[in-house]
């Protein structure tokens, strides 16, 4: 067994209202207490109630996002104390969507993982190429260069807050799931670089979740890879498959 946590997210994107949140609080208590970290990243405006319906259980809420100033006039967004007063540890930063759909660029992702750790977060470092991108053969240099931004504004010792997600732009919602191979190759890649870059230390001890069409029935393949370390899970989050999402994992990483 690999010294490193296993971990799962739930990233719940744009969806749901009070009542799913109601609900699927109900499904995320029967997620077991296993080997395996567990955060759950409702929408903004869904944190706080989530957070105190599952206070002192093992599931922990993060956000999706952040700004990476200080309080001030921003308006529109959320700094890293509004989440830290929410009770939150956690927070995804650098998804997919935020860089592609709303222009995020490397560098920007970088500032807020720098603020958030900074404050004392753990961030969920989100990285990957586009189908485009892979053809081309780039896959190396599109997911190096996403963390050599992250690299420049952190210190060796922030990287124990740091969990990576692998996330091939191609994958996500798709339905097309990355094989255990392909998976496996980018995140060891994604392991040397960090031991030539950071340093052993940090390439042994940091989680490179894979994320992108993770459902229960390819989830135990992807976990039997040395260097998957758990999942980032979009749309399975929001289904009770999730709990088992969780369980297997748990089981292949024993
Ligand atoms: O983007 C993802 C998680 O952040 C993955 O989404 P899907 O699991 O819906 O493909």
């Amino acid at each position: 067994m690999s010294a490193r946590r296993p971990v799962v997210g739930g990233n719940f994107k744009c969806n749901g209202d009070f009542a799913f949140i109601k609900t699927h609080t109900e499904v995320l208590k029967t997620i077991p207490k296993n080997n395996v970290e567990v955060y759950v990243a409702p929408s903004a405006i869904h944190l706080k109630t989530l957070a105190d319906n599952l206070k002192g259980t093992h599931i922990e809420v993060a956000a999706q996002n952040v700004y990476y100033e200080k309080p001030g006039a921003w308006t529109g967004e959320l700094n890293v104390e509004m989440l830290l007063d929410c009770g939150l540890k956690t927070v995804i930063i650098g998804h997919s969507e935020r860089r592609r759909i709303m222009g995020e660029t490397n560098e920007q992702s970088a500032k807020k993982a720098a603020r958030a750790i900074s404050l004392g977060m753990t961030v969920a470092f989100c990285i990957g190429e586009t189908l485009e991108e892979r053809n081309a053969g780039k896959v190396d240099e599109v997911n190096f260069a996403q963390l050599e931004a992250l690299r420049a504004v952190l210190k060796e010792a922030d990287w124990k807050n740091v969990i990576i997600a692998y996330e091939p732009v191609w994958s996500i919602g798709t339905g097309v799931v990355a094989s255990p191979e392909q998976a496996q190759e980018v995140h060891a890649s994604i392991r040397k670089w960090l031991g030539e870059k950071v340093s052993k230390a940090v390439a042994d001890a940091t989680r490179i979740q894979y994320g992108g069409s993770v459902n229960a029935a390819n989830c135990a393949a992807l976990g039997k890879c040395p260097d998957i370390d758990g999942f980032l899970v979009g749309g399975a989050s929001l289904k009770p498959e999730f709990v088992q999402i969780v369980t297997t994992l748990g089981d292949v990483k024993k």
